[in-house]
């Protein structure tokens, strides 16, 4: 870094350490400690999956589904997105089940079609859906249905722009362009004011493009995600189970979903 960008950055940073006074960091710090504190509350933890009946069920089942997130559940999560790719034996795992034709087994990711192709698209009994479940590709088949073929799309423009002010005054943060979806990263900025910034943010984009638009901002792992509102993998979870069912309304006898995120959540 030159030493005039060093400069800028922290005229930057000092700014924003004299835009408030003792008491109100103390303030924040108090209300930040106390958030984290009752998020300690394990009253809402998830139960422990019981592999028993797990596998019990398993055997018993004719027909399966198995949906899988990619990011946090198939890969540790990393600091550089590229890097976070599949060992060797979550490969060979996912390829022995989908090869077993009374399983369905479906990645759901966030990620872009290019990136699930390069790690995931070899293994063709796998069924793939990308950027939050705007894109679907069927297993044996290497076609792309494009769920937001005829959704407006200017909103990206006004999203690039609140994400590019944000990107200049985060040090370490960058915008990861997708087709459709686009996501700050600030995983590699100072924790605590990356938090701060994608706060400020978040609230900013609701107060502005989400109101003009049908777009949802989503908060992710050290980053925020704008996409769509009608696609996410709630939706495309739904069709899977529909059209993997044993006829309507009636879903395959054997069901998993394993992810990390809110997202995930559908
Ligand atoms: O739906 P997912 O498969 O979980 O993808 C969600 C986002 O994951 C990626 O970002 C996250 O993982 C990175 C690698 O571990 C990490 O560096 C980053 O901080 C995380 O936010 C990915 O880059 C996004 O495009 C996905 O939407």
């Amino acid at each position: 870094m030159s030493d005039k960008e060093k400069q800028d950055q922290h005229k930057k940073l000092y700014a924003h350490v004299v835009a408030n006074n003792v008491q109100s960091w103390t303030n924040n710090f108090l209300k930040r400690l106390l958030t984290n504190l009752s998020s300690f509350d394990q009253s809402f933890a998830t139960p422990a999956l019981d592999k028993t009946k797990l596998l019990l069920q398993y055997r018993q089942a004719k027909k399966r589904l198995f949906m899988f997130d990619y990011d946090g559940t198939l890969t540790p999560i990393v600091k550089d997105p590229q890097s976070a790719i599949p060992s060797d034996r979550v490969i060979r795992t996912l390829k022995t089940l989908a090869s077993d034709p009374t399983n369905s087994v479906w990645i759901i990711s966030g990620r872009d079609q290019a990136f699930l192709e390069e790690w995931m698209g070899h293994i063709s009994e796998l069924g793939l859906s990308a950027e939050h479940g705007s894109f679907m590709r069927h297993p044996n088949s290497e076609l792309w249905e494009n769920l937001t073929e005829t959704t407006d799309m200017s909103w990206q423009q006004e999203v690039i722009t609140v994400f590019q002010y944000y990107t200049e005054r985060t040090q370490g943060s960058f915008i990861e362009r997708k087709k459709i979806a686009l996501t700050w990263h600030y995983r590699r900025a100072d924790p605590e004011y990356g938090l701060y910034q994608a706060r400020h943010c978040q609230k900013h984009l609701e107060m502005t493009v989400a109101k003009k638009y049908d777009v949802e901002v989503m908060t992710g792992k050290a980053n925020l995600e704008v996409r769509p509102r009608f696609v996410n993998k709630g939706e495309i979870a739904k069709r899977l189970v529909k059209e993997y069912g044993d006829g309507p309304g009636k879903a395959p006898e054997f069901v998993l979903c394993l992810g990390d995120d809110f997202t995930d959540e559908g």
